[in-house]
């Protein structure tokens, strides 16, 4: 599974290639910014692949059933793959940074530390045990209603979804779709443009934004608009775990 996954090497190489300022000013500004070209292809086949290897996963939900949608998503156990868990691991020290100047700026008093295992060590500590890495799947006519991934008290406050199927291709429709909503007025809503193997790094439910009497903080939520026609997979990746 190693090779076909990729090595280690090779997407933390991809990660230190990537426009980290640009990242940061789009965070900034949108609450959102593009990773491109994050997985290759052929990891978007093989992570798509894990999907019905039910082993491999700690609960299956289905949409509907809930009200969030159409469509379904399975959390993994630990331990993780090693691709998803190498990419939990070498996404959020590139993002703690940026959490902790939110945090300030939003007046939280919550600091991150630098590395993940230390972050998910104050999570188990809570109580908050289950990892929230997952896999989602929606065929023709499904949806994911503009949510909020919070499961507990601790929140990292920024969060990755990666699309491995391919828009024209695999699927018609499917947007990933963002919402964010400023005290007092009306909402904004952003279309992120995401082909096979990119990723959207987002804000989970807060972000400040720079008014004229300094930062306030705004509301974001995400989700999926209706796929038209075909298969379309993603994998989450949420830093922090679930109670
Ligand atoms: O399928 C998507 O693009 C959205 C997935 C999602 O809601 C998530 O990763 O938290
Ligand atoms: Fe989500």
């Amino acid at each position: 599974m190693r090779a076909t996954l990729g090595s280690q090497e090779a997407i933390a190489e991809r990660i230190s290639g990537a426009d980290w300022h640009g990242i940061a000013h789009d965070l900034d500004s949108y609450g959102n910014a593009l990773l491109t070209q994050l997985l290759t292809p052929a990891e978007c086949q093989a992570l798509i692949a894990l999907y019905a290897c039910k082993d491999l996963f700690r609960s299956r939900v289905v949409m509907e059933r809930h009200g969030f949608g159409r469509g379904e998503y399975q959390y993994f156990s630990y331990p993780l793959p090693d691709l998803i868990g190498d990419l939990r691991q070498l996404l959020y020290p590139r993002l703690a940074p940026l959490a902790n100047r939110w945090h300030a700026s939003m007046h939280i008093d919550t600091r991150f530390p630098q590395q993940h295992a230390d972050f998910i060590a104050r999570c188990h500590g809570a109580g908050q045990l289950r990892p929230t890495p997952l896999m989602l799947q929606y065929g023709a006519g499904d949806y994911n209603c503009l949510h909020q991934d919070l499961y507990g008290e601790h929140v990292f406050p920024l969060q990755v979804a990666i699309l491995l199927s391919q828009p024209g291709q695999d699927f018609s429709g499917g947007e990933f779709v963002m919402t964010e909503q400023r005290p007092r007025m009306q909402s904004r809503a952003e279309v992120v443009p995401l082909t096979r193997g990119d990723a959207v790094i987002f804000a989970v439910h807060n972000r400040p934004l720079q008014g004229q009497r300094g930062a306030y903080r705004v509301n974001l939520r995400h989700g999926v608009s209706r796929i038209r026609s075909g298969t379309r997979h993603t994998l989450g990746v949420i830093f922090h775990d679930a109670q």
